[in-house]
C-alpha cells in the first residue's frame, strides 16, 4: 500500500507516513465490521457499556500522549489539546451511561385491538467521516453513540490529523473492543473511500462532520439509497453584546467563543452584534486581550491564506484593524485580529471564518439585529451576553440556530443535543439524541382480540 505525509502546522514538518487506504480498503473494512456487528449488536448492553467505560479511563489516563498527538498534527495549542482529550473522552463515560437505558414504549391502538410494543434496534454499520479541527472529539462524539447503540463502524478521519484516530482506534482495542468493531480507514483520496461506503449496502448509515459544501455533495450521494444520515456542518455563530451586559463577562466569553481552538471551530463566533452603547468600551476590552494573544498555527498554508484573504476583502470594504496578536515568524499562522466599522454584507460575516479574525458590527434595534442574525444559510451555534435573563432568552429564542449560550462562550457538552438548524446540518451528537441517531425505530402491533 502507498502511503502519505501528516504534517505539523507549527513548523511545517512531516512527521509521519500513513497508509493511503483505496476503494479495496474501504471495502475491507466493511467486511471486517460486516463480520463483527451480529455479536458486537447483541451483546448484553452492560457489557458493551463496561467497554466504553474503559475506553474513559483509557484516554484520561493517556492524556498527555494523546495530546501531544493532536497538537503535532492539528497544531492547536497544549491546553487546548489537553481540553479537547478531556472531552473526547467524556462521550465515552457518557455512552456508557446511556447503553444500559434501553428504553422502549408500550401503548393501545385507540380502539383496544392491538398493543404496540417500541423498541430501538441498532442501526447497522456506520460509515463516519470526521474533520481536521477536532480531530478527537468528533471521532469519539460517533464512535462512542454508535457501540453504545450496538453498531459497528467504519471511520475515515481527515487526511490531515489521522494519527490522533489511529491512536483512539487503539486505546478501544486495548479497552476490550472486540476486532472488526471499529474499522479506521486512512486516506487522502476521501471522494474514493467514503464513496465506496455509500454504495455498499451493507453500510446502513453516514455519520458525517465537516463543511457544507462536502455535506452537499454526500447528502446527494446517500440519496442514491436513501441512506439514514447525520450532517455536522459549517457554521456562522453570531456573538451578540447587549447595552447592559456584564462587559468583563462578555469579553471572557468573547475570547473563548472567537479563539478557543485558533478560531478553527465550527462553533466559532464569526460575527459580533455589539449594541452602539457599548461598543467602544467592548472594543477597547476586547482589543487589549487580543494584543496579548499568541494564536496557534492555523491548519495549512492554504487555510492562512483564504483567512488573510477574508480580512483584505473586509478592509478594501472599509473595515479597520484596531488590534492583532503576536505570531511567529515561521509555520501557517494567522494573528489574532480585531475588525471594526464592518457591515453585515461584507463576505467576512457571511462566510465562514475558519480563524481568529473578530469581525464588530454595532446595533441599536433589537429587530434589525435579529434579522441580520438570521440572514446566513448556516444556524448552528450562537451567543447572547445580556444583563438581564429574560432579555437573553428572548433573544435567544428568536435566533435560528440549534444551540445558544446564555452568558457563556462555550456551548459543548456531551450530555446536551448537538446540533444545527438550516444548512448547518441534519440529526444531534450527544445527549439520548446522539444514541438515536444509530438506532431504527421499530414497533410490533400485537394482536390484542
Ligand atoms: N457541525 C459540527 O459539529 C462541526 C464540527 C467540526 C467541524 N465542522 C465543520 O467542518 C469544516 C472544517 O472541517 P474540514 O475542512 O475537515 O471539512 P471538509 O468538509 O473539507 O472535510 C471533512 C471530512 O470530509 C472528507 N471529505 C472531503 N471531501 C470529500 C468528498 N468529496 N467525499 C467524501 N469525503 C470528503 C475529508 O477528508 C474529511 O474527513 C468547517 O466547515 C466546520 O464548521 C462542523
Ligand atoms: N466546536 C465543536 C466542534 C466543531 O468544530 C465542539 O466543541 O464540539
Amino acid at each position: 500500500m502507498t502511503s502519505f505525509a501528516v504534517y505539523n502546522p507549527a513548523t511545517e514538518a512531516v512527521i509521519a507516513e500513513v497508509p493511503n487506504g483505496t476503494a479495496a480498503d474501504a471495502t475491507a473494512a466493511v467486511d471486517a465490521a460486516a463480520k463483527a456487528f451480529p455479536d458486537w449488536a447483541t451483546t448484553a448492553p452492560r457489557a458493551r457499556a463496561e467497554v466504553l467505560r474503559k475506553a474513559y479511563e483509557l484516554i484520561i489516563a493517556g492524556t498527555e500522549n494523546l495530546a501531544a498527538l493532536i497538537t503535532a498534527e492539528n497544531g492547536k495549542s497544549e491546553a487546548d489539546a489537553r481540553a479537547e482529550v478531556a472531552y473526547s473522552a467524556e462521550f465515552f463515560r457518557w455512552f456508557s451511561e446511556e447503553a444500559v437505558r434501553t428504553d422502549g414504549e408500550y401503548g393501545s391502538s385507540p380502539a383496544g385491538g392491538t398493543r404496540t410494543i417500541v423498541t430501538h434496534q441498532p442501526v447497522g454499520i456506520a460509515a463516519l467521516v470526521t474533520p481536521w479541527n477536532f480531530p478527537a472529539a468528533m471521532a469519539t462524539r460517533k464512535i462512542a453513540p454508535a457501540l453504545a447503540a450496538g453498531c459497528t463502524v467504519v471511520l475515515k478521519p481527515a487526511s490531515e490529523t489521522p494519527l490522533t484516530a489511529l491512536a483512539i482506534a487503539d486505546l478501544l482495542t486495548a479497552a476490550g473492543v472486540p476486532e472488526g468493531v471499529v474499522n479506521v480507514v486512512t486516506t487522502d483520496s476521501p471522494a474514493e473511500v467514503v464513496t465506496t461506503w455509500l454504495a455498499d449496502d451493507r453500510v446502513r448509515k453516514l455519520s458525517f462532520t465537516g463543511s457544507t459544501r462536502v455535506g452537499h455533495t454526500l447528502l446527494r450521494q446517500s440519496a442514491d439509497r436513501v441512506l439514514n444520515t447525520s450532517m455536522e456542518l459549517g457554521g456562522n455563530a453570531p456573538f451578540i453584546v447587549t447595552a447592559d451586559a456584564d462587559l468583563d463577562s462578555a469579553v471572557a466569553g468573547a475570547m473563548i467563543a472567537k479563539f478557543r481552538n485558533g478560531g478553527q471551530a465550527c462553533t466559532a463566533a464569526n460575527r459580533f452584534f455589539v449594541h452602539a452603547d457599548v461598543l467602544d468600551d467592548f472594543v477597547a476590552r476586547f482589543g487589549a486581550a487580543i494584543d496579548k494573544l499568541e494564536v496557534a498555527p492555523l491548519i495549512s498554508a492554504k487555510a492562512v491564506t483564504g483567512v488573510s484573504g477574508l480580512v483584505d476583502d473586509a478592509v478594501a470594504d472599509g473595515a479597520r484593524i484596531t488590534n492583532t496578536g503576536p505570531v511567529p515568524a515561521d509555520g501557517w499562522y494567522y494573528p489574532a485580529t480585531l475588525l471594526v466599522d464592518v457591515e453585515p454584507g461584507f463576505r467576512i460575516v457571511r462566510e465562514e471564518i475558519f480563524g481568529p479574525v473578530a469581525p464588530i458590527i454595532s446595533w441599536r434595534d433589537e429587530q434589525e439585529m435579529l434579522a441580520q442574525v438570521n440572514d446566513s444559510e448556516y444556524g448552528l451555534a450562537a451567543y447572547v451576553y445580556a444583563g438581564r435573563l429574560q432579555d437573553a432568552l428572548r433573544i435567544a429564542e428568536s435566533i435560528e440556530a440549534g444551540m445558544v449560550g446564555v452568558n457563556r462562550g462555550v456551548v459543548s457538552d456531551p450530555a446536551a443535543p448537538f446540533g444545527g438548524f438550516k444548512q448547518s446540518g441534519l440529526g444531534r451528537e450527544g445527549a439520548r439524541d446522539g444514541l438515536r441517531e444509530f438506532q431504527e425505530t421499530q414497533f410490533f402491533s400485537v394482536d390484542w382480540t
